[in-house]
């Protein structure tokens, strides 16, 4: 499936480390656009990152174009255009339109890039009017071939959903609470001087996704820190049923291991300090001796790099392409 990436902040960054790792997943990135970075700019950035390492690419800038070349593989030309999404001369040249940039996270801004070739925008965000959100892990597996704006949920909605849901099946979720203290990009540190609470889209995703859970007996509490790192979120929950701790916490790290939370989540033996954190692929990484379940109340304590978040993303083109996306 031949794609563009737009959006080369974080995300995209993440992306396009993710997507080098995993050759043979369909996805074919034919270019690359942003409208901060030029590509000079942007070259200096793959070979700069202070986490995210292109250490075993040689990178050049030659002829618009961004060439990576990895040991034993073909050399990669990553066409390059920057400037303003509107004027991209890959507009409706590629498949898929990968929209990574945050400024078009909407479905009536999205549906401009379906033209010509392109088939698909898959937004990097929570996505008011896309027709479908699909979480990978949770229903990823409904795509539906008709819809053309598709949002994989969000950092939060990743880290959230299908460990509710898994929750639910078993013991009943009755009522749910997630705090989360999330990083700030590098670049928009000076923008963020202090801790600042924000509205989570998880709040009202949560309930949309999870049909069990009401929006009553669901809160968000979410504070935007100035610090570049991992983030934390902690997840509590109501359960309806009554549940044994070492039984519960046993049962979830089954499924962690082996089952239907493999790859989503860890659940670790320890506490691993935040930055530690750094590119774990887990939309989220419980700690068991953190876990603690008071009567039916369930606290699971966890931490995520949310800017990773894009390994989710890349999961779920992978099995969009997979059903012929
Ligand atoms: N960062 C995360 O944790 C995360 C996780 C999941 C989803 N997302 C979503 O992905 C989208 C992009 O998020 P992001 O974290 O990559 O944002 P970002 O701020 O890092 O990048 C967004 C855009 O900012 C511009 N930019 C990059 N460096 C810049 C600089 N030094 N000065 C000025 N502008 C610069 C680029 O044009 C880039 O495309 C958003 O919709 C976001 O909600 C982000």
């Amino acid at each position: 499936m031949s794609a563009v990436l737009h959006g080369l902040g974080r995300f995209g960054l993440h992306l396009l480390r993710a997507w080098l790792d995993r050759p043979d997943g369909g996805i074919d990135i034919v270019a690359i656009q942003d409208a901060h970075h030029s590509l000079a700019s942007a070259a200096a950035l793959l070979q700069q990152d202070a986490k995210v390492s292109f250490a075993d690419c040689r990178i050049a800038a030659e002829d618009g174009a961004l060439r990576l070349d990895l040991p034993g593989r073909q050399p990669l030309r990553l066409a390059y255009w920057h400037g303003p999404a509107a004027g991209s001369p890959w507009l409706g040249r590629a498949d898929w339109w990968l929209e990574c940039s945050g400024d078009f996270a909407s479905g009536e801004a999205a549906r401009a890039f379906l033209r010509g070739r392109t088939r698909r925008v898959i937004v990097s965000a929570t996505c008011p009017g896309a027709d479908q959100t699909l979480v990978f892990g949770y229903n990823h597996e409904h795509f539906d071939r008709r819809a053309a704006v598709l949002s994989y949920g969000s950092c939060t909605v990743n880290a959230f959903v299908p460990l509710a849901a898994w929750l639910h099946a078993r013991y009943g979720v009755a009522e749910a609470e997630v705090g989360v203290i999330h990083n700030v990009p590098p670049h928009r540190l000076a923008g963020h001087p202090h801790p600042v609470r924000r509205p989570c889209t998880l709040q009202t995703e949560g309930p949309r996704l999870l049909p069990f859970l009401a929006a009553e007996r669901f809160h968000v509490d979410y504070v935007l820190i100035p610090y570049t790192g991992p983030s934390l979120i902690d997840f509590r929950f109501e359960l309806a049923r009554p549940a044994a701790a070492a039984a519960l916490l046993d049962a979830l790290q089954a499924a962690c291991s082996t089952g239907p939370l493999r790859g989503l989540y860890a659940l670790e033996a320890g506490t691993p300090s935040t930055a530690a954190l750094a590119l774990r692929p887990e939309s989220a990484v419980l700690s068991r001796p953190l876990a603690r379940l008071h009567g039916r109340r369930l606290v699971l304590p966890a931490g995520f790099d949310n800017e990773n978040s894009a390994v989710r993303y890349l999961d779920l083109l992978e099995a969009v392409a997979q059903r012929g996306g």
